[in-house]
Formats: C-alpha cells, sequence, structure tokens
C-alpha cells in the first residue's frame, strides 16, 4: 500500500475547509474499486464530528473509518505514519552515496531511502516539495565546531528538528586497488576529514585538495582512474566506488563526534518519558546584562544548557544606536540559538521560555526531540 502525504484544500468530499492529513492510497472499498482513505493531522476547521456515531454535524459522513475515529479524537499536533525501522523514510542529505551523513542517516533509520543532493538548500528543499519526509544535516563537530551555515539554513527554512544523531566518523585512507601509501601525491576530501586526519597532516606530506564531501572525493578518484591519489573517506564509500582501504581509522581524535540534525515539515509531540532536547532561535534588545538574563531563564529553572551559538542577524547587520559618550554607536544584532535538556511537554521548559518572550524581541522554537544517548 502506498502512503502519500498531501496538503487538502477542502474537506474531503465536502469541499467545505482548509486541513492538512494523509491519505492511503491502493485502499480498494468492497467493489473493488481504489478509494482514498483520509487522515486528517489536526489543527483543522472542519464540521465537527458526533464522538459515537463519527458523523458530522452537518450530516456529511467523513470517508472512511480510519478517518471517522480520528476526528472524535482530541485533535492531535502530528500523527505519525512512519513504522520505527525507518521502512519507507526518505531521507534527503548533502553528498555522495556512501558519505558520513548517509552513514548517520543510516544509524537512525537503518531502512529508509537516502536521496543525495548537491546542496545542504537542496536537502532542505527537497522536504518541503515532499519529495523526501526527512533532511538530515550535520550542524556541529567535536573538533571543528559549529557548522555556521546550517544554522542560518535552519531559520531560513520552516522545518522542525525532530532528531539528533551523534555519529564518530571512522576516516580512512582509500586509493585505487594496486596503489600503495607512497606513490600518493596528493589527498582529496572534505575540509573537516582532511583537517582532522592525522596522517595526512604529518606523516603524507602531500597536497590536500577539499571536496564537498569525502564521498564524491571518493566518486572522483575512482571515475577518473587517478592513480596518484588518495581520499579520506568511510569503508562504506571504499566499498561503493571500489577503493582500497590503505588505512584504517586515521583520525587524530579517536573520539571525534559530528552531530547530525534530522528534520521534517511537521514537529513531532514533545515526551516527558524520555530525555529530549529543546533548540530555540531568538533575539534580545541591545543592553548591559541582556544575555545573562535570557541565559538566567534556564538556570532558575535548573534547565541544563548543552549548546549556545551566536550568528549575525544577515539583513540587520549593524544597529545604530544612541550612546550618552558617542552620540552614536554601532553593533552587530546578533541571532542567539540555544539547546537545552528538556522537553516542551515539560512545565519547566515552557515557563522558561515564557519568561524569555518577556524581553526576546524574536523567540521561535526549533524543535523538540529525543536526545541521542547512544554514545
Ligand atoms: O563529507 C562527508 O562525508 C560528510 O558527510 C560531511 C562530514 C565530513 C566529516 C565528518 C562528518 C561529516
Amino acid at each position: 500500500m502506498a502512503l502519500k502525504c498531501v496538503a487538502v484544500m477542502g474537506w474531503p468530499d465536502s469541499g467545505r475547509s482548509i486541513a492538512s492529513g494523509v491519505v492511503f492510497n491502493g485502499v480498494r472499498n468492497s467493489n473493488g474499486e481504489p478509494r482514498k482513505i483520509f487522515v486528517s493531522l489536526g489543527r483543522f476547521s472542519g464540521p465537527a464530528a458526533n464522538q459515537k456515531t463519527g458523523k458530522s454535524s452537518t450530516g456529511n459522513d467523513v470517508p472512511g473509518k480510519l478517518c471517522r475515529n480520528l476526528v472524535s479524537l482530541p485533535k492531535p499536533l502530528t500523527i505519525s505514519v512512519t513504522p520505527n525501522d525507518g521502512t519507507q523514510v526518505r531521507i534527503s542529505f548533502k553528498g555522495s552515496p556512501g558519505s558520513f551523513t548517509e552513514d548517520a542517516a543510516l544509524k537512525a533509520y537503518p531502512n529508509c531511502e537516502t536521496i543525495p543532493c548537491d546542496e545542504f538548500e537542496e536537502a532542505f528543499k527537497a522536504v518541503e516539495l515532499w519529495l523526501a519526509e526527512k533532511a538530515i544535516l550535520p550542524i556541529e563537530n567535536s573538533s571543528g565546531g559549529s557548522i555556521h551555515h546550517n544554522y542560518d539554513l535552519l531559520l531560513r527554512h520552516r522545518l522542525h528538528i525532530v532528531g539528533e544523531v551523534q555519529f564518530v566518523a571512522n576516516f580512512c585512507l582509500l586509493a585505487l586497488p594496486g596503489i600503495r601509501e607512497e606513490k600518493l601525491k596528493c589527498v582529496l576530501s572534505h575540509p573537516q576529514a582532511l583537517a582532522s586526519s592525522d596522517i595526512v597532516q604529518t606523516q603524507l606530506g602531500v597536497a590536500r585538495e577539499n571536496i564537498d564531501d569525502t564521498a564524491s572525493a571518493a566518486q572522483y578518484v575512482a571515475s577518473n582512474g587517478l592513480r596518484d591519489a588518495g581520499v579520506v573517506a568511510s569503508a562504506r564509500a571504499a566499498e561503493i566506488y571500489g577503493l582500497n582501504i590503505l588505512a584504517d581509522r586515521i583520525q587524530d581524535d579517536p573520539d571525534n563526534i559530528t552531530r547530525f540534525l534530522v528534520l521534517a515539515r511537521d514537529p513531532i509531540m514533545p515526551r516527558t518519558d524520555k530525555p529530549f532536547k529543546t533548540s530555540i532561535v531568538f533575539t534580545l534588545d541591545e543592553g548591559p546584562g541582556v544575555l545573562t538574563k535570557a541565559l538566567a531563564v534556564f538556570a532558575l529553572r535548573e534547565i541544563n544548557l548543552t549548546k549556545i551559538e551566536s550568528r549575525p542577524q544577515k539583513m540587520r547587520a549593524l544597529r545604530v544606536v544612541d550612546d550618552s559618550n558617542t552620540g552614536r554607536a554601532k553593533y552587530f544584532d546578533y541571532l542567539f540559538y540555544i539547546d537545552f535538556e528538556a522537553s516542551m511537554a515539560d512545565p519547566r521548559a515552557q515557563n522558561a521560555l515564557g519568561h524569555l518572550q518577556e524581553f526576546a524581541t524574536f523567540l521561535r522554537i526549533l524543535g523538540c526531540y529525543p536526545m541521542d544517548t547512544s554514545l
């Protein structure tokens, strides 16, 4: 049975109001004809259904049994139609097959279908255009720090963070079959992989060339038959592109962790029965101690912060203010990104954000999602 998510303009069969929902294709009625079942995702304003009969107050039957039952339930924020093992989930990512980002997607959703994209922006668009259910992107690395561009994209797009994946990338030195280390004149890879690989930095003493992602570097060397070029990439990339592994675990820090975010069109329901994290972005007015005040809303409620990042506001980089000493002063305007260890279903988190909202000039919840505690 194929499953398709749609935004439906109008109440099914009645043309009444605007709702978004899910259509199960491939379901057949008693005559064997294909039938569509519409499942509401909540927050619609269709005709109210009678709790007992499931019939709408207008007398129009809501099509499909599944729909009738759901309409009589309290309105959920979203309904997950995705099996837990990741079957049928399409996940877009920037890079080629065999990249570490794809590895991270497969760690979280072992049976997912991955959709390679040329740019991060395209991975976002794939979800927005319903070509993928989720996107995955690296957001920070324990040695390289934050991936700033991806923080900017989180704000520019309206996807929700629905998960995080912590991943230890195992860097391998690859080359065409039959090529030995001594033959290499250059090594190609993602800048982060080149910077974190001891052997490339110190022992090989060859030229390094930055490529957008590790797997694309492997693909390039393999498809062009480059006999004097090595690649830093994964063992899976070696297998996919027919390269040999000359050295394994070449990273200087064996615990080099990359944190990835999983994004979707809809937020997930915050829970309190397992550890959840919330990511927000906000702006503050200029003034002494405003950031301290913002951070205090969490400290006061004993909420642990796991990340704070500041980014200049692109559309409003400089703020001109009156200054009592100099007359006029220019300040950078910043966006603050914070991750904290609490679920939005936890009153402490709700109170903290209510408090922050009193003086933040802008506040957006980017997502509330289960913490990855696997490492
Ligand atoms: O280049 C890749 O394979 C990526 O997915 C980006 C990356 C690079 C290095 C560590 C983790 C992710």
